[in-house]
């Protein structure tokens, strides 16, 4: 068994996929092998959790993810727990698995009950799995909202039910999430599932870990991936600010300097060998806490020798200038303001795209507004599935994409997409995505390719947000790297 960190590196298998995996292990196995692993790693993270619990109530639904919960209880009781199981399975359709666990746990005295108990230290959810057609309704739900709205903590086994354990949606109009108070844990069983990990997925499921049954993966097609935490860059001591890249901020409308000057901040706290910060608003003042920044007319800059970090506070006047951008910049980051343009745009789309078949490296940086204001759907839409969002936006413009939102989506042509696990909420403050482009930048002015450069880039912003002290996060200090 193995907790998931922002560290870890795991393929992620869609439900078809960890069908496939099923299969295949169990024809290998005696009947009745696979949930009697599950059901005992359940039983054992549980006892882990709340080793004192007195009472654990196991909410089990009608397939095998409440027969894993049905074993669960077995093994509980066998040391010594006092399990109290409700089922909302029928005896005359419960699956053979099942049906084994449920006589398992008849047998070792499992106390089985109509409705929850009044008060409980732990609660396991083993309602729906890989199994869910629908969203919960009816009793299911209810206990649902119990047992979230409750303080005690709550281990999901294998997803958190009604969560898509593929795209991380929950059907939230029947099960709201908790109040914020119980802990939440789920152990995710044969293989990682991407719903756990993005969307609504990272609330829902808490603390996740891993049980692989002690099946191999090999049969299948991984969807996507955790690519984990990104190596250690030393910089050689013959290294000199040439070698780390300039960096072009063009953004800072009227009234938004703000904006483009926390990206180039963010570029040079990064690293970048040179930052200039070429504004939109022309009378815009030098920073002169940063006097690093060089000030420049956008149109003075030579960009086939730079990266061109576009958009940031651009407003409409970015526009005008995203010709030149997308046609002569060595390299380019295109965030905000610019995505906006190029989703209104079809001609600044045809450059974009022109910029993937030549091969010169971009890497827009949309949150779920601005990717859907590109593929020209509803936010929802991109929510719903924001893998497959993501590989349509790269796909379409030739471009590595980060989908920002709870679990980034790093997706690249003709690779498979990658889940970034740093960051929380408290990047969800004005002026931290300015400073996510600064920083796309400077990891692309340093020579990474466009994939490494977004995904070591997010990893470290949300790496840092991670870390920060018992103090507001403000992008500007974010930028900074916390300093
Ligand atoms: N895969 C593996 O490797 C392993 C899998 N294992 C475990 O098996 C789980 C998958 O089991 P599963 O296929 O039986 O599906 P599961 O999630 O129990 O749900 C299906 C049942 O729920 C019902 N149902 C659906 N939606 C509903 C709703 N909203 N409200 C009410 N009912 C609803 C549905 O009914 P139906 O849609 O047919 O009417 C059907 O009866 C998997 O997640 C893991 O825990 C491990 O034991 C070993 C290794
Ligand atoms: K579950």
């Amino acid at each position: 068994m193995q907790r998931v960190t922002p560290s870890t590196v795991a393929d992620l298998f869609d439900v078809a996929g960890t069908r496939t995996l099923e299969q295949v292990a169990a024809a290998t196995l005696a009947p009745h092998t696979l949930m009697q692993r599950a059901g005992l790693a359940v039983a054992r993270l549980a006892m882990a959790i709340a080793p004192h619990a007195r009472t654990v109530w196991i909410a089990c639904g009608p397939g095998n993810n409440g027969g894993d919960g049905l074993e669960a209880a077995a093994q509980m009781k066998l040391r010594g727990f006092a399990p109290i199981v409700t089922w909302l399975g029928n005896p005359d359709r419960v699956p053979p698995d099942a049906r084994a666990s449920l006589e398992r746990a008849r047998a070792a005295g499992v106390a089985f009950a109509e409705s929850p108990p009044v008060a409980w230290d732990l609660a396991i959810d083993a309602l729906l799995g890989i199994g869910a057609s629908r969203a919960p309704d009816g009793e299911m739900a209810e206990w649902l909202r119990r047992m979230h709205g409750d303080t005690a903590p709550v281990l999901s086994v294998d997803v958190p039910s009604g969560l898509d354990a593929d795209t991380g949606r929950l059907a939230l109009d029947r099960t709201p999430p908790g109040n914020g108070h119980a802990a939440r844990f789920c152990l995710s069983l044969l293989t990682l599932k991407p719903g756990l990990f993005t969307a609504q997925g990272r609330d829902a499921a808490g603390e996740v870990w891993l049980d692989d049954l002690d099946c191999s993966a090999s049969a299948a097609t991984p969807a996507a991936w955790l690519a984990g935490a990104p190596p250690n860059r030393p910089r050689l001591q013959s290294s000199h600010k040439g070698s780390y890249g300039d960096v072009a901020v063009i953004g800072g409308a009227p009234g938004m300097a703000g904006a483009a000057l926390l990206a180039a901040s963010a570029a040079l706290h990064a690293g970048a060998g040179r930052v200039f910060a070429a504004l939109l608003d022309g009378h815009a003042a030098l920073d002169t806490s940063q006097p690093e920044l060089m000030l420049r007319d956008p149109a003075s800059l030579d960009l086939s020798k730079m990266t061109a970090v576009a958009g940031c506070g651009g407003g409409a006047a970015i526009r005008a200038l995203l010709p030149r951008v997308l046609s002569t910049a060595q390299r380019a980051v295109i965030d905000a303001d610019a995505l906006n343009a190029i989703a209104l745009d079809p001609a600044l789309q045809t450059l974009l795209e022109a910029r993937g078949r030549r091969g010169l490296p971009t890497v827009l940086t949309p949150h779920p507004l601005e990717a859907a204001r590109l593929l020209d759907v509803g936010t929802s839409a991109v929510q719903a599935d924001r893998l497959s969002a993501a590989q349509r936006l790269a796909d379409r413009f030739g471009s590595v994409v980060a989908l920002k939102g709870s679990g980034t989506v790093i997706a690249a042509p003709g690779a498979r997409p990658r889940i970034n696990l740093t960051g929380n909420a408290r990047l969800a403050s004005a002026g931290t995505g300015d400073v996510l482009a600064g920083m796309v930048g400077s990891a692309l002015a340093g020579g990474l390719p466009a994939l490494e450069a977004a995904q070591e880039a997010v990893w470290h912003h949300g790496d840092l947000a991670d870390h920060w002290p018992a103090t507001p996060l403000t992008a500007s200090a974010l930028a900074r790297g916390g300093r």
